[in-house]
């Protein structure tokens, strides 16, 4: 059973070492932090300091090492990682890992469904076309075969995917980081008020300093320790 007044996400003592061959890298060492919902937060650092590692094994991609990502109270490997992603935890990947064989809109209706969410007003189609609207693409290029996009489209059909799952839980790798500068603004802006307005807890990692900038909490991970500095604002 979750719990609802346990914190939404909790890392305890998560420390994570890959294996190749006799090559051991931990790249993650004892880490403990607690995502309350409805806040946004940024994990920055240096390239190769394991901000992607993070994400994976707090988003359910991946078992830590050591230590336990908690959901409400429970362990998510007793939640069980699939349910766990399916239900609660919507990811937008540095890859996209958009459905190549669907157009845009059909990707985001998709996730809806496997997801069980049901637009306030309207139908999933419609909610899917506004959605991809409001980051900027229109009903054609919607309503085309996301193979047919550009890298910077196939990341905000990617975006779009996530922002319409009802979700507790939305992890961000580099969402902003293919995208011209006012479209970078833009989904900045949609995850941030995904957090405030809707109350979602939203992780991003990424350089960027703007997108660092408009978040509630940024956490520096370096040397495999994460610290928390003083927002920007
Ligand atoms: N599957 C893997 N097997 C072995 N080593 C890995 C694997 N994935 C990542 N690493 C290593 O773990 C370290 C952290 O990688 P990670 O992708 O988490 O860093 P990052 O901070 O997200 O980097 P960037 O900012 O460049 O995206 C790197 O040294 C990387 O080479």
């Amino acid at each position: 059973m979750t719990s609802a007044s346990a914190p939404l996400l909790q890392l305890s003592g998560i420390s994570h070492t890959y294996t190749g061959g006799r090559r051991r890298t931990t790249v993650l060492r004892g880490i403990d932090h607690t995502f309350e919902r409805g806040t946004f937060t940024a994990v920055v650092g240096p390239s190769g300091s394991g901000k992607t590692t993070l994400l994976g094994l707090a988003s359910g991609l991946e078992r830590p090492t050591a230590g336990a990502v908690r959901f409400r109270g429970r362990d998510i490997g007793e939640l069980g990682l699939g349910r766990y992603r399916s239900k609660h935890a919507a990811t937008i990947f540095q890859q996209y890992n958009l459905l190549t064989y669907l157009t845009a809109a059909q990707n985001v209706t998709c996730a809806m469904e496997i997801t069980g969410s049901r637009p306030e007003t309207g139908n999933r189609r419609a909610r899917a076309l506004h959605l991809l609207e409001t980051l900027g693409l229109d009903r054609e290029t919607a309503t085309r075969n996301v193979l047919q996009l550009s890298g910077g489209q196939q990341q905000r059909v990617a975006i779009a995917r996530a922002l319409a799952c009802d979700v507790d839980l939305l992890f961000a790798d580099e969402p902003t980081g293919n995208l011209d500068e006012a479209t970078a603004e833009g989904i900045t802006e949609a995850l941030r008020r995904l957090a405030h307005d809707q109350g979602t807890c939203v992780v991003a990692v990424t350089h960027s300093p703007r997108l660092a900038a408009a978040a509630d909490r940024v956490l520096t991970l370096r040397r495999g320790r994460l610290t928390e500095q003083a927002a920007a604002r």
